[in-house]
């Protein structure tokens, strides 16, 4: 695969004209994160818009709650043909099997492809402190990804996502064909902000990432253009 394929760009914008805008100023970009933030504030329209200029589609709604109720939602987000679908592992091996189920009944009676379900594992806005002092969790960070991980992968998800700093635990356990994307990714000249698990998107990758969610060191710079090029250049040095 092209390496620049291997970066997804979040769609981390209020409305629907400002996700354009940026779709137009990248127009190298071919896979897109519409997530919480856009999908809330103008729901399911951007997803035409995408899939009218040929890009592939992870539609990061992180699902958490009830068996039931992650059901009807999975069911609901499959119809729309998108790439990827997220759920919390958190959610549990009941929900997990049930949203599997739901995603390819809502594909089916879409007449589309299911997406692939993947898990998030531990948000990589939670540090290992953070982990064991808020959250209450007595295993050790790593443990604890693997743990989620492998859970998702007993349901029969596709992958998870994780922090670039496990992904290479996580493949060597969970094997290449779990697909594995990685966010909390920033290139040595990026501010890290309220990631707390990152590394840079050449260490990501060569650690076994499938994908690299990719957001504010390309769409928060001054030349989105360029920052894309700087990490895609850098990327294409490791091929
Ligand atoms: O599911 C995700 O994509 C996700 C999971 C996670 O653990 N951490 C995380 O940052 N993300 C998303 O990845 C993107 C990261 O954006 P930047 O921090 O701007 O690169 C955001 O859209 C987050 O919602």
């Amino acid at each position: 695969m092209n390496t620049h394929k291997k970066i997804i760009v979040p769609l981390d914008v209020p409305d629907l004209q400002s996700a354009i805008a940026l779709v137009d100023r990248l127009p190298l970009v071919d896979f897109w994160k519409v997530g919480l933030e856009l999908f809330t504030s103008s729901g399911p329209a951007i997803l035409e818009v995408l899939k009218s200029r040929q890009k592939r589609i992870f539609l990061d709604l992180k699902f958490h709650d009830i068996p039931n109720t992650v059901a009807g939602a999975c069911c609901a987000a499959a119809g729309y043909g998108v790439d990827l679908l997220t759920i919390h592992a958190t959610a549990g091996q009941d929900a997990l099997k049930a949203a599997w189920s739901a995603v390819q009944e809502g594909a089916l009676q879409a007449g589309v492809k299911p997406p692939q379900l993947i898990a998030i594992t531990l948000l990589t806005s939670i540090s290992s402190r953070q982990l064991a002092i808020d959250l209450k969790v007595p295993l050790e960070l790593p443990e604890y990804a693997l743990a989620m991980a492998l859970m998702a992968q007993e349901c029969g998800l596709s992958g998870a996502v994780c922090s670039p700093q496990e992904v290479a635990q996580l493949r060597q356990i969970c094997g290449d064909d779990f697909l594995l994307v990685c966010p909390g990714i920033r290139p040595s000249w990026a501010r890290k902000a309220d990631q707390k698990r990152s590394l840079t998107p050449a260490e990501a990758i060569l650690a076994g990432a499938d994908y690299l969610v990719i957001g504010r060191p390309i769409t928060g710079s001054d030349d989105p253009q360029l920052a894309w090029n700087q990490i895609v250049e850098e990327l294409t040095t490791l091929a």
